[in-house]
């Protein structure tokens, strides 16, 4: 197993159902990953030792979903200076819309890249295609897979 590129981390191991669609495009596309359960409010400290070391080992994208009052994907901003993919996750009672707001709402000076609720499939592409800019194989393997997406959509309505 080669090293993982790409941290897929989330607040709560429930969160997994809808986290592992970020799993698709990476295998798809060659990239390797990790995935693990680390919270801001849970697992401070594990939170810090993470960030401080991830780039350490290899990690060039992490991949940060969490549900709720999300404050995940901003805190390892906050920390690290990784590129970090956020993905709210759909909340019980305010169906992500919490995790969205808390996600989407930077303050200047520290960017994360948030998705749609629920949309990790799209944190893996987007992490993916970051990956690529320095990866002519893959760029190569990222565009072939674009193209094979447009050829699957059919032009004829079916009625
Ligand atoms: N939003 C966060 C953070 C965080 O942001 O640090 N840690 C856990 N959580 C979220 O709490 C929700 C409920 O978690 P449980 O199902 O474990 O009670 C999950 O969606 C998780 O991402």
């Amino acid at each position: 197993m080669s090293q993982a590129q790409v941290s897929i981390i989330m607040g709560s191991q429930s969160d997994w159902t809808a986290m592992e669609d970020a799993l698709a495009p990476l295998e798809t596309l060659g990239i390797a990953y990790e995935t693990r359960v680390v919270s801001a409010h849970r697992t401070p400290d594990r939170l810090y030792r993470f960030c401080q070391e991830a780039h350490l080992r290899g990690i060039r994208v992490i991949i940060a979903g969490a549900g709720g009052s999300a404050h995940l994907a901003g805190m390892v901003a906050a920390i690290t200076h990784l590129p970090v993919v956020a993905v709210p996750v759909s909340s019980r009672d305010l169906k992500g819309m919490d995790s969205l707001m808390s996600m989407v709402q930077m303050p200047r000076g520290v960017a994360v890249a948030c998705q749609g609720i629920g949309n990790a499939f799209n944190a893996g592409l987007m992490a993916a295609q970051m990956l690529a800019l320095s990866d002519p194989e893959l760029t190569r393997r990222l565009i072939d897979w674009r193209h094979s997406q447009s050829q699957a959509v059919v032009e004829e309505v079916r009625g």
